[in-house]
């Protein structure tokens, strides 16, 4: 186990941040940590890195207790925080190296991996450059070079991909993907729940300081009540004839959506079928039918009552 989290609880004041939270991370795991702005994530990985101190519970890293002065840890632990933290009067370069000095005192072993960080996010043509002059996307890049540079075997990315272009998220989630394959453990938080169905191996839902739920999104999918819902556009739908349509067998809820109405069903064979013969026995028209699986958002939705990015 790379880290075990047990019953944490944090207090600000009055405010529980976390409320006995829990987290397990196997080696080689990407594991997405989702939730709500101000659910406890960022609460969560401080206190993980002993950057906070907290109210009860129990850390261990690699198999040992967590401390602010455990340096044998934390040369293993790569951070790249929410807000790129870098040095404004060091240029690109100078930023990584000064990062990767900080875990690596091997002059030259130093040079290999500033050199290799600077290669892992192409940001050659730019290593004279200072902070200010790079887009966005590129200071990302920066930040991520500053918490990996050193090799670790565990590596924190908070919202690394928050506010870039298309592009620089491909470029970043291709790269954690790398980074993982190469053999590190990664804890990843997000807003996006395409991003974290796309790269998490497993991924725990927060809520409240809570964990809620954990599994690979293929088992989360399966938790929750809805199985499939089909989205469609009838021409001229009366509000009973939608009453009627809740009495096809596993209809469990129907809404409207503009002018698309989404129905929703649990677990059921021939729902698609059975959508089709109420249409016909009813003389309704349609423009658009198609059938859609649950996303993660529905499953955020069902276990919190709220969408991910409300
Ligand atoms: N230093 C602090 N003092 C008081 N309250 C705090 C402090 N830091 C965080 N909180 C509160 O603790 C709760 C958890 O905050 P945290 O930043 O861990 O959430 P988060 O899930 O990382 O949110 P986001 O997705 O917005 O980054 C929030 O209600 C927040 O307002």
């Amino acid at each position: 186990m790379i880290v075990k989290v047990k019953n944490l609880v944090k207090r600000y004041k009055e405010l529980i941040a976390l409320d006995h939270f829990n987290m397990e991370v196997e080696e080689g795991e990407i594991l997405g940590l989702l939730g709500p702005n101000g659910c406890g994530k960022t609460t969560a990985i401080n206190s993980i890195l002993s950057l906070l101190n907290f109210d009860k519970g129990e850390i261990e890293v690699f198999g040992k207790k967590m401390t602010p002065n455990s340096y044998d840890i934390k040369r293993k632990i790569g951070v790249v925080p929410q807000e790129v933290s870098v040095f404004e009067n060091l240029t690109v370069k100078e930023n990584i190296d000064y990062f990767c000095g900080l875990y690596v005192d091997d002059k030259n072993l130093r040079k290999q991996y500033v050199e290799e960080a600077i290669d892992f996010v192409d940001l050659n043509n730019y290593i004279k450059f200072y902070p200010k002059k790079l887009s966005g996307g590129l200071k990302r890049r920066l930040n991520i070079a500053c918490g990996i540079a050193h090799k670790p075997k565990l590596i924190f990315l908070d919202e690394p991909t928050v506010a870039v272009d298309a592009q620089s998220r491909n470029f970043i989630l291709n790269g954690i993907r790398e980074l993982n394959k190469e053999g590190s453990t990664i804890i990843y938080t997000t807003h996006y729940l395409e991003e974290a169905e796309m790269i998490c191996s497993r991924i725990i839902i927060m809520d409240k300081g809570k964990d809620l739920v954990s599994g690979t999104t293929e088992e989360l999918k399966a938790m929750i009540t809805t199985s499939e819902k089909i989205v469609a556009e009838f021409l001229n739908i009366q509000d009973e004839t939608i009453e009627k349509m809740k009495s096809i067998p596993h209809v469990i809820d129907i809404e409207k959506d503009g002018k698309d109405c989404i129905i929703k069903f649990e677990n059921g064979t021939n729902n698609l079928t059975n959508l089709l013969e109420f249409i016909k026995e009813n003389n309704l028209a349609y423009t658009k039918l198609h059938s859609q699986l649950p996303t993660l958002n529905d499953v955020f939705l069902e276990l919190t009552g709220k969408g991910l990015r409300d």
